[in-house]
Order: structure tokens, then sequence, then C-alpha cells
């Protein structure tokens, strides 16, 4: 799987749309061609696409499920639900209700807490889990914190080894799936609803919903964590078409320059320019900023698009599927949390030495990875933003096209010895910082 998996979802067409012509023609499982009135001809591709007649569980299993498998194992994962007002992003994230039973009609949201519980439960002795849930909204560029509605300026800080932190945001800590609905109940009842012509219960404000698992080694006083970010956007119709005038008029604006300052991250991502960490214009909105991690690189990501197939919605349609195969060619990551973050729980306090030599595993992890990738200028640039980002000056680092960085801590240094040597590399130079050396090879 690509770093962002992109899919998109069709859903039936309403009562009210019954009689109207479609706009999608399926080819496959991943292809479709949508057509406007004049027979304009639009082909797009997936990594998978879920029809009218697709199940919450077919979405669920392909979209959602290894992310969730994978945020149990400390990795980092986010969803995000995109498209117009009525196209189904709640139905698909929720369900026809957080407390639906229909196991046919339940959506994301209560099967991420079955398979996270079910997950836990399954790990025995040796470890054991705490999850925890917050959730916020973003309305009108306001975070508020919908498990306490008196936080309703939340600031978003970045913190080095943890990435971006909403600060003061409650956090639950949640015992059983029941619990866990139980609140996300009361949060999406405390969600900014407006009304327009689009849809007469449509959501005007980004939710998100935070899965924090946090995972404890009995013996070995350790701790991993992963976080889990499920996004449902708010709608991305043209402003024109919703109706709408003063207050609302303002929200769907709010929503739409945020909206755009997601599609320019993703642009500014997909365009080669993602080297620079700074030239991502992520402080554009608070969207992108709190999704700052994901989309740069820390987690896995899937971004589901939601469609009508109603030819009254064609333009919508396309924009919305345009914005999802634009982040089809969302590159390698520039970080990845694809570790677990280990801690010594007793040491904590002091353990500065301790946070240097994760920082430098951590770092080591993601340059690797990047070597994995193809060794193009554009990812040596990567490697060197790295270094920076991490505060490690890389002067001394002069990285060539030919040239093939070997990262190696001591305990990992005699296997990477044998690696290159079995390669016939001699090692070019190297570099160290803390006790750490960074080999370079030609
Ligand atoms: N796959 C589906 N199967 C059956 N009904 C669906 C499906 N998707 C959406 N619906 C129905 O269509 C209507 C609109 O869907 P929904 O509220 O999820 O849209 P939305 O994209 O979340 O809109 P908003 O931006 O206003 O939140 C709802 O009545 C929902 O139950």
């Amino acid at each position: 799987m690509a770093n962002i998996c992109v899919c998109a979802r069709w859903r039936p067409s309403n009562l009210k749309e019954g009689g109207e012509a479609l706009c999608i023609a399926r080819s496959d499982s991943q292809s479709f061609t949508l057509e406007d009135e004049k027979d304009e001809k639009y082909m797009f591709s997936f990594d998978k696409v879920f029809y009218e007649d697709s199940e919450q569980a077919d979405v669920y299993e392909f979209l959602a499920r290894p992310i969730v498998r994978d945020a149990v194992k400390a990795i980092n994962g986010t969803i995000i639900v995109y498209g117009q007002t009525g196209a189904g992003k709640t139905y698909t994230m929720e369900g026809a209700n957080i407390r639906e039973t229909d196991s046919c009609k339940k959506g994301l949201l209560p099967r991420v807490v079955d398979e996270l519980f079910e997950a836990i439960n399954l790990h025995g002795e040796a470890s054991t889990y705490k999850i925890k849930l917050s959730m916020v909204e973003i309305y009108m560029e306001r975070v508020r914190d919908l498990l306490d509605l008196s936080k309703d300026n939340i600031l978003i800080k970045e913190h080095k080894g943890h990435g971006i932190l909403l600060c003061g945001v409650t956090e639950i800590l949640i015992s059983d799936g029941e619990e866990a609905l139980k609140f996300l109940y009361n949060g999406i009842a405390n969600r900014a609803v407006g009304e327009t012509q689009m849809n007469m219960a449509s959501s005007r404000s980004h939710c998100i919903y935070i899965f924090t698992i946090q995972k404890e080694l009995t013996n070995e006083k350790r701790v991993g964590t992963g976080k889990l970010v499920l996004v449902d956007l708010a709608g991305s119709e043209k402003v024109e078409k919703t109706g709408a005038e003063g207050r609302v008029l303002e929200e769907a604006k709010t929503i739409n320059k945020s909206l755009s300052a997601l599609g320019n991250v993703i642009n500014a991502l997909t365009s080669g320019q993602q080297g620079r960490a700074n030239h991502i214009p992520f402080r554009d909105s608070k969207l992108t900023r709190i999704l700052q991690d994901s989309l740069g690189g820390s987690s896995q990501t899937a971004l589901l698009c939601c469609c009508s197939p109603c030819r009254c919605n064609f333009s919508e349609s396309l924009s919305t599927l345009r914005f999802g195969a634009r982040a089809k060619h969302i590159k390698a990551s520039s970080r990845t949390d694809m570790k677990e973050e280990m801690h010594d729980k007793k040491q904590e306090t002091s353990s500065s030495a301790n946070d240097m030599k994760l920082k430098i595993v951590d770092l080591r992890e993601r340059i690797l990875k990047k070597l994995r990738e193809k060794l193009d200028a554009e990812t040596l640039k990567l490697i060197r933003e790295e270094f920076a980002l991490d505060g490690f000056s890389c002067e001394e680092v002069n990285l060539s096209h030919e040239e093939v960085a070997v990262i190696s801590s001591q305990g990992a240094e005699a296997e990477t010895h044998e690696s290159m040597e079995n390669h016939h590399s001699p090692f070019q130079c190297g570099i160290e910082i803390s006790s750490y050396t960074i080999f370079f090879i030609a």
C-alpha cells in the first residue's frame, strides 16, 4: 500500500434523486468513468472503489482495518472522509447512527472501537493497554473540545518528540466498547449543526476523533503509543450552490478555505517540494495543522472520497475525485512513526540520554525507510532535511546522487558493517552524533 490509500465511495441515489440520470459508469473494483451531461468522460482509478451496493463492512475491511491493527502496534494512523454535503461521509464514519446495532449499517467508528478492544483483549498478560478518546471539531477555525464544550479554543502545538499536540484537550480513558460509544454519542451530539438547502442536517464543522492506544509491556516497563485519528470533514460543495447567506455563508467560506488549505498541502506534497517541511503550508488552517503528522508522513493515511451518483452533483463529484487523485500522488513521507516509541517509565524524568538514543534510533529508522525507496535527488534532499528537522547539523553530510547512506547505532553497527561488506562497499566517510555513527558509503 502506498503512503496514502485513496478510495472512492458512491452512495445510492436517494428518493429525491430517484428519477435522475447517473453520472457514473463502473469499470472494475478500482476504476470508473464519470460522465457529464454532454457525455464528456473522465476516468478515475483509486486503490478501491466502493459502488452504491457496497457494504459498510467492505469499507471498514479495506480502508480501516489495517490502520486500526497497526495503531495497536503503536503505528499512527489517520482515516479521512471527504466529499460534498450529503455524499455519505457521516454515514460512512458513524453509520446510520453511532449506536446502530444492525451490523450492515454500522459505520467505521463503532467497528474501530470493536476491533481495538478485540485486539487488546487478545494480548494476554505480557502487555496491558490503555485506550483514550478525544473528540474535537474545527468550527470557524476554532478548535472545540466536543467532550467538554467549555474548552472552545484549543491551541495546537508541535512537540519535537511527540508531534502535534492539542493543548488541554479532554482525554477519556475508555475501558470497553460500550463506554466508548457512550462518549462518542455525547461528542457527536455536541457538533455544530447548521442548515443548508443541500442537506437539512448538514455538519458545518470538521470532526476529529482521536484514539490514543498506549501499550505497556509488563515485564520490560516500557510503553508504546499509537494514535488513531478519524476525520469527518465538512461538506466540500461550492458556496453558491448552498444558497447560503450571513453566518451560514461565512461558515461555508471558512470550510472551503480550510479544504483548499488541505488541497494546497496535498499539492505541495505531491509536486515534489516536500523536501523542506517549512515549505508545506501546514499552518494555513487548523485542519492542516492538526493533520500535519499524518499528511507529512508520520502515519498511515487513508482518504475516502464520498460522492453522490446523481448527475446534478456532477461538478462536486468531479472536484471530490480530483482531490482524491491528487492525494494519491503523495510521495514517500519525510517522517515516519512506524516505530514503537519506547520510554523507560522509571527514568522518564532523568532520561535525556535515553531520549537522545530514541531520537537517533527513530531518525535511523526514518532514513533507512527512505533509502529503501528510490534514491533520487529529491530523496537525498529529504535525508538532509531530516537531520535539520531533528536539530542536528548536517553540514558534514555531503551526499551526491550516487551515494548511499547507512545509519548505524551502537546496537546495529555490527550488522550494518557485515551487510555492507557483503555488498563489497567500502566506507567512504562517517559522522558522529552523540555515541552513534552515521556512515556514508559510495
Ligand atoms: N452508502 C449509503 N447507503 C445508504 N444510505 C446512505 C449511504 N451514504 C449516505 N447515505 C444517506 O444519505 C444521506 C446523506 O449522507 P450523510 O449525512 O452521511 O452525508 P454527509 O456527506 O456526511 O453530509 P454532511 O457534509 O452534511 O455531513 C443520509 O441520509 C445517509 O443516511
